[in-house]
């Protein structure tokens, strides 16, 4: 595939097939994710691989994070098993973190250098014929999240990728024109 074919026809999984990620091939993939752009190379992220029966710790510390923004108590377990629900069944988890430097401009970049080694693991992925989604749900800022997964004070998730083999490929959503996005100073 042409990488502009493989930009163009990546999307979002949210549906995966019940069949488990060779942890040596998302190895091999966030090796050559890594050589992103990065200003100052600080180098300031860290992968957890969350797999088996692990998952399923991130899986109660989402029904405790959903449970526990419902009041009423009957709520409180719907919510909770929504949550619980919604993780469950995704094949492997990659947990991208980042130290969060505290000079803000340096933050800034390294947010951005993060986020260009999200998109290069993504359509490497995607080559491969793995599929993914970059999630940001608002689980990733508890403190419930934060220690299933082992997150340290002064470290950021940048996303949850939900990753596994594609079962329903969306439909793209269409990107405005580039005549629209486009000025052009000569
Ligand atoms: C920083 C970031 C955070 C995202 N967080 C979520 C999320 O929490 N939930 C979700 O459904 N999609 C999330 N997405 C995926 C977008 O919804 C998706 O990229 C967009 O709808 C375009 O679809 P496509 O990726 O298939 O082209 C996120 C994407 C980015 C870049």
């Amino acid at each position: 595939m042409k990488l502009e074919q493989i930009i163009k026809e990546r999307r979002s999984i949210k549906r995966f097939k019940d069949i488990p990620v060779p942890l040596d091939t998302i190895q091999s993939l966030l090796e050559t994710s890594t050589w992103a752009p990065n200003h100052k190379m600080t180098q300031p992220w860290r992968f957890i691989v969350v797999q088996g029966d692990s998952r399923l710790k991130l899986a109660e510390a989402t029904r405790a994070f959903m449970a526990g923004k419902e009041k009423d108590p009957e709520k409180k377990k719907e919510a909770g098993q929504r949550g619980y629900n919604k993780l469950k069944d995704v094949p492997m988890f990659v947990a991208v973190v980042m130290d969060e430097n505290p000079n803000p401009m340096t933050r800034e970049e390294d947010y951005a250098a993060t986020s260009a080694l999200i998109q290069n693991f993504s359509l490497l992925a995607w080559e491969q014929g793995i599929g993914m989604i970059w999630e940001t749900y608002g689980m990733i800022h508890s403190t419930e999240f934060r220690e299933a997964l082992g997150v340290n004070p002064g470290e950021k998730i940048v996303g949850s990728l939900h990753v596994g083999y594609p079962d329903m490929i969306p439909t793209p959503r269409p990107r405005k024109s580039i005549e629209q996005l486009l000025t052009v100073m000569n």
